[in-house]
C-alpha cells in the first residue's frame, strides 16, 4: 500500500502565482529548464508533509515576493480514505493548518497525513558534513512518524534554547537551572531513546541496500552516538535519563565558562562504518553516494513499515548525480509501489525506456506546470 497526493494548490509560494495541478499516484516527472520552479514544487509538497521546507529555515523566503501571505492544500488519499490538508502562512500571520477543512491549533497535527522522503544533491554532504545533517536525518524520519516524538522534539530545542539563555547570565538561578535540568533530561532522554531504536532497525536495512549497491563488497553498520545512550545496545529510558543527569552534573562547570549546554540529543551523532572505516573520515566520492543511497533507501522502507503504507518518494535532481549502477537502483525502488516525483534538466537521465506505465511528465516554466499528454512514450 501507497498513500498518494493527488492534487496540489499553491498560491503565492515561490514563484507560483497560483497552481492547481494533479497527480499520477505512481510516478510524476518535473520537466524544465534551470530556475524554473521544480524544486519549488517538491519543496511545496515537503513543506505540507513537515510544516516545513527543505532548504530554508527562514519560513517567509516561501512566500512570493511582493505578496503579504501564501497558502498551499494538498489533497492526499490514505487507505483510510482522502485527507484535505491545508498550511496558510504570512508575513503578518502564524502558520496555519486546517486538516478538512477544520483549524488545526498545532503543527504537530500534521504527522500522520502525508509523509515524504526527500532526497536532493545536498544530502550527498550527509555523510561528510556536520553531525547537525545526520541529526536532522533522524529527526524528520521520527517526526513524521510519530506525533509524539515532534512533540519532545519541540520541547527538548525551546528547553535548550531556554537554559542556553540563562547559562548566558551574569548570575545563575540555581533553582531555575534545576527546574529546566530535569525536563531537559526528561524530553532529551525520549529522544535519544527513540532515535537510537529507529537506529537499529535501519542498520540492516541500510546494510542490505549497500550490500546490493556494492555488490556485496563492502558493508555498511549505522549506530547512534550519544552521551545518553550505550553504542548498539537498546537503551532503556529511565537508565538513558540518568545517564543524561550524571553527564549534565559531570560538564556543569565547563557549561558555566561556555555558557551553553553541552551534553544532551542536540550533541548527538548518527556513525556510519563502511568497510569497518568511520566513513564520515574516510569515505571516497563513490562511497559516500552509494551510503547515501542505502540510508535514504532504508529510510523509505523504515517508514512504510512504520506508517503501513508507502511516503512519497521525492527526488530533486538526483538522477544526474548518479552513475547508472546506483541510479538503477534508485529507479527500481521508484517502481515499487510508491508514489514518486523526479525532477530533471534531461529526460535521458531518466533511463525513460524503464518507466513503468502509471506515470504523468510535466513541463515546468516560470512558475507553470503543465501536462505533457504523450507522457515519456
Ligand atoms: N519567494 C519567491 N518569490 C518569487 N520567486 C521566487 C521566490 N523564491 C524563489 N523564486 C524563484 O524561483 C526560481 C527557482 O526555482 P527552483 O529552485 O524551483 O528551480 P529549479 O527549476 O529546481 O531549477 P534547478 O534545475 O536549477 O534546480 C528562481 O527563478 C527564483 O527567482
Amino acid at each position: 500500500m501507497r498513500l498518494y497526493l493527488a492534487a496540489l494548490q499553491l498560491e503565492s509560494f515561490r514563484n507560483y502565482d497560483s497552481l492547481s495541478i494533479r497527480f499520477s499516484p505512481g510516478l510524476n516527472v518535473l520537466h524544465g529548464d534551470n530556475a524554473q520552479g521544480k524544486t519549488n514544487l517538491l519543496e511545496a509538497i515537503h513543506f505540507l508533509a513537515t510544516g516545513k521546507s527543505h532548504r530554508t529555515s527562514r519560513d517567509q523566503d516561501l512566500i512570493q515576493e511582493g505578496k503579504d501571505a501564501l497558502r498551499a492544500r494538498a489533497e492526499v488519499v490514505r487507505k483510510t480514505g482522502s485527507i484535505d490538508l491545508e498550511l496558510q502562512y504570512g508575513h503578518e500571520t502564524r502558520k496555519q493548518l486546517k486538516i478538512n477543512g477544520i483549524p488545526e491549533r498545532k503543527i504537530a497535527r500534521l504527522v500522520g497525513s502525508l509523509a515524504a522522503v526527500l532526497f536532493s544533491p545536498d544530502d550527498l554532504q550527509l555523510l561528510k558534513g556536520p553531525p547537525s545533517g545526520r541529526r536532522r536525518f533522524l529527526d524528520l524520519e521520527l517526526s513524521q512518524i510519530s506525533q509524539n516524538y515532534l512533540h519532545h522534539l519541540m520541547t527538548y530545542n525551546r528547553l535548550l534554547a531556554q537554559r542556553n539563555t540563562l547559562l548566558k547570565q551574569p548570575v545563575v538561578d540555581e533553582g531555575l537551572m534545576a527546574v529546566y535540568d530535569e525536563q531537559l533530561v526528561e524530553s532529551g532522554a525520549q529522544l535519544i531513546v527513540r532515535r537510537a531504536e529507529a537506529v537499529r532497525r535501519l542498520s540492516p536495512i541500510a546494510a542490505r541496500y549497500h550490500e546490493m549497491l556494492s555488490d556485496g563488497r563492502e558493508g555498511l553498520r549505522l549506530a547512534y552516538q550519544s552521551q545518553g545512550a550505550d553504542e548498539g545496545g537498546q537503551p532503556d529510558l529511565l537508565e538513558t535519563a540518568d545517564r543524561l543527569r550524571r553527564a549534565l552534573t559531570r560538564v556543569r562547570h565547563e557549561e558555566r565558562r561556555r555558557q551553553v549546554t553541552l551534553v544532551g540529543p542536540h550533541r548527538d551523532d548518527l556513525a556510519i562504518w563502511v568497510a569497518g572505516r568511520d566513513a564520515r573520515l574516510y569515505a571516497s566520492q563513490g562511497q559516500q553516494r552509494t551510503a547515501v543511497l542505502a540510508l535514504k533507501l532504508a529510510e523509505l522502507q523504515f517508514m512504510t513499515e512504520e506508517i503501513g503504507e508507502a511516503p512519497l518518494l521525492l527526488l530533486d535532481d538526483v538522477a544526474s548525480e548518479l552513475d547508472p549502477h546506483r541510479r538503477h537502483y534508485l529507479l527500481a525502488a521508484v517502481q515499487e509501489g510508491v508514489q514518486s516525483f523526479i525532477t530533471c534538466t534531461d529526460l535521458d537521465d531518466l533511463m525513460v525506456r524503464q518507466w513503468p506505465a502509471e506515470h504523468r511528465l510535466f513541463r515546468v516554466r516560470s512558475g507553470t506546470v503543465n501536462l505533457d499528454e504523450k507522457g515519456l512514450a
